[in-house]
């Protein structure tokens, strides 16, 4: 193996999903922006990431994705964030395998912008910390940051404080029906609950699951309202994030392909496993003892 794949050029990177387990809206910051309560859990479904070497300091895609300008994109936006921020004059070809549906709820966007500020961050030498990737992934997008984190949490603010929490790792089954949700719309509706009581961890560990989304969601868009009665059929049904994704969880991979299956019929429905560590935490981990 020669240098440049040792560090981790040309090698595929995971980008995980995120599901929200619960979301509440507690208030609203002068700039529009909602202040949240939320639990996030990774799962393993992902889209995967490499990074090529080029020999100036431009960024680019080796495919744009469909619907989404090259330099909207938030991996390109990302990468060139850390040039900026650091001055680094490296540049990089990004290839994305997508797997996640986008606008789903699963902050595949996201997550894509996280594995570009971290494996960059090692590939270009930059020796930023944690503590500044989640920084600077906040400028992104609020759901950024968690996946920077790595870990499955508890967050508050817009999602960007953070504190690590243990969740039962179950299996689950996405329904993912045929809308994109556009979070600013939801989040702009008249008739958002936004003053919703603060709970505590343990209220959630108790059973307190609600998305305060949810009902705004379904009344826009119908399929998801659908899709959350078909699933229920099989165990509590919930809404992650802002949607269109709609998911239950299930304790063994036998219970979840079995839903899976007899809902693939009439829906796009995906089975995954629910875990704490980031699946590119755990990657990089890998890479660091090389
Ligand atoms: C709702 C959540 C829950 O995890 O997930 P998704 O459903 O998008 O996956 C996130 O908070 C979304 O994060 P993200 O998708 O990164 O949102 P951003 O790009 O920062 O914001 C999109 C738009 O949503 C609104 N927004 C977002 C987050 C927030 N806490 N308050 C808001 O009001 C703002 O109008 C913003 O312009
Ligand atoms: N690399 C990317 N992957 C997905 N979406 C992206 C990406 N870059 C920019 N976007 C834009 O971000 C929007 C939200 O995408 P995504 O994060 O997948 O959904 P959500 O925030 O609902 O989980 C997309 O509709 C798309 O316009």
């Amino acid at each position: 193996m020669n240098l440049e794949s040792d560090l981790g050029w040309g090698k595929k990177w995971p980008a995980p999903a995120k599901i929200n387990l619960m979301l509440r809206i507690i208030g609203r910051r002068a700039d529009g922006y909602h202040l949240l309560q939320t639990v996030f859990q990774f799962i393993e479904l992902s889209d995967w990431l490499s990074f090529y070497p080029v020999s100036d300091s431009s960024v680019k895609l080796r495919k744009p994705l469909l619907g989404v300008a090259e330099n909207d994109d938030l991996t390109v936006r990302a990468a060139k964030l850390l040039q900026r921020e650091t001055g680094c004059r490296l540049g990089v070809e990004i290839a994305v395998e997508k797997n996640l549906p986008m606008g789903g709820g699963l902050g595949g966007g996201s997550s894509d912008a996280a594995t570009v500020l971290l494996v960059l961050n090692r590939l270009w030498g930059l020796n930023l910390s944690i503590e500044q990737l989640m920084a600077l992934g906040l400028s992104l997008g609020a759901d950024v940051p968690v996946f920077v984190f790595g870990y499955a949490a508890w967050g508050e603010g817009v999602g960007e404080s953070l504190t690590k929490i243990d969740l039962k790792e179950q299996w689950v089954v996405i329904i993912k029906p045929d809308c994109h949700v556009n979070t600013k719309q939801i989040f702009s509706s008249d008739n958002l609950t936004r003053d919703s009581k603060s709970i505590t961890i343990d209220d959630f560990i108790a059973g307190q699951h609600n998305n305060d989304c949810l009902q705004v969601v379904c009344e826009a868009y119908p399929q998801v309202h659908q899709a959350l009665a078909d699933l229920s059929v099989y165990a509590e049904a919930r809404l992650t994030g802002t949607g269109a994704c709609v998911y239950a969880l299930f304790g063994s991979e036998e219970q979840a392909q079995f839903a899976c299956q007899a809902l693939s019929a009439n829906w796009h429905t995906y089975v995954s496993r629910c875990v704490n560590e980031s699946p590119l935490l755990s990657c990089m981990k890998v890479g660091a003892n090389l």
